[in-house]
């Protein structure tokens, strides 16, 4: 066996194991956000329905926003999740210890709550979380997408853990750049978040991410036809890219840093 798969106390033995390296977390996360950008333009889709059949997607925007006037636009919505100081401590967004993640609340509508429009708690798992339904029919496929769209940004916020674990072990190979291992580890063990939250970002990065998500935008709307009973304020809804960029901005990638900072600031016992 290779030696550094023989255990040992110190953070180079432990953390020595290569399955992945920065540039493949970096593809999924591309693909993570392609599958995002996606699922919440075809889910915009739906607000521009026929009145009646927008019923089901107020219901959605209702439950992920109560104040919600608007029609089912997953853009808008998380948008107005971000309206508090700061994106963790708004009431819909819980950190989970053991998700190691942000969980949306009571943002996953199951299909028996859906169908009998019954009360939040019904089929919640006692502390506000709704349990993800069965999906029984296509009429649904409007709730089967919103399912999808938060699935999907909590596996893309959740690989802030293996991207924090594999930039603590490019430190420890020395590739860390200006950041040493003590340098590092003595940010951990003083509880310096905001020098950790420096060393976890990379502006050059993030702007790329940004870019794709406002292309992808661009794109996937430019392939939507309006169709002539599309009013203006419809054609606003679909056709804005740079809704793509504000969620990026204001809240995935901050949520997927603060997963960084926090799996980091873990790390205390790697640090000799
Ligand atoms: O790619 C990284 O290095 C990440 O940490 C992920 C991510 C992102 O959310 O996309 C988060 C923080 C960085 O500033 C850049 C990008």
């Amino acid at each position: 066996a290779p030696a550094e798969n023989q255990g040992g106390a110190s953070a180079a033995a432990f953390w020595s194991h290569k399955d992945y390296t920065l540039d493949d977390l970096r593809s999924a996360f591309d693909s993570l956000d392609r599958s995002i950008i996606y699922s919440l333009l075809s889910r915009s889709q739906l607000g521009m329905m026929p009145d009646n059949e927008k019923d089901s997607v107020r219901k959605a925007s209702k439950i992920l926003d109560p104040e919600s006037k608007l029609p089912g636009h997953p853009l808008y919505v998380y948008q107005d999740l971000g309206k508090g100081d700061r994106w963790g401590d708004h009431d819909k967004l819980r950190f989970d210890q053991s998700l190691e993640s942000y969980v949306f609340d009571q943002v996953v509508p199951s299909w028996t709550k859906a169908r009998a429009g019954n009360g939040q708690e019904e089929n919640t798992d006692g502390q506000g979380l709704v349990k993800p339904g069965i999906i029984e029919n296509a009429d649904d496929l409007g709730w089967l997408n919103s399912m999808l769209s938060i699935d999907i940004l909590n596996t893309r916020i959740r690989l802030g853990r293996k991207t924090a674990l594999i930039k603590f072990q490019q430190v420890v190979d020395g590739k860390g750049g200006d950041y040493s291992l003590d340098r590092v580890c003595g940010m951990i063990k003083s509880g310096d978040e905001s020098g950790i939250r420096t060393f976890a970002r990379d502006g050059e990065r993030e702007l790329v991410v940004i870019q794709n998500a406002r292309r992808m935008a661009f794109y996937w709307t430019m392939m939507v036809k309006p169709d002539a009973s599309f009013d203006e304020q419809d054609r606003k809804k679909i056709l804005e890219p740079s809704l793509a960029e504000i969620m990026y901005n204001g809240f995935v990638i901050p949520l997927t840093t603060d997963v960084e900072v926090r799996t980091l600031m873990g790390l205390k016992d790697k640090c000799n």
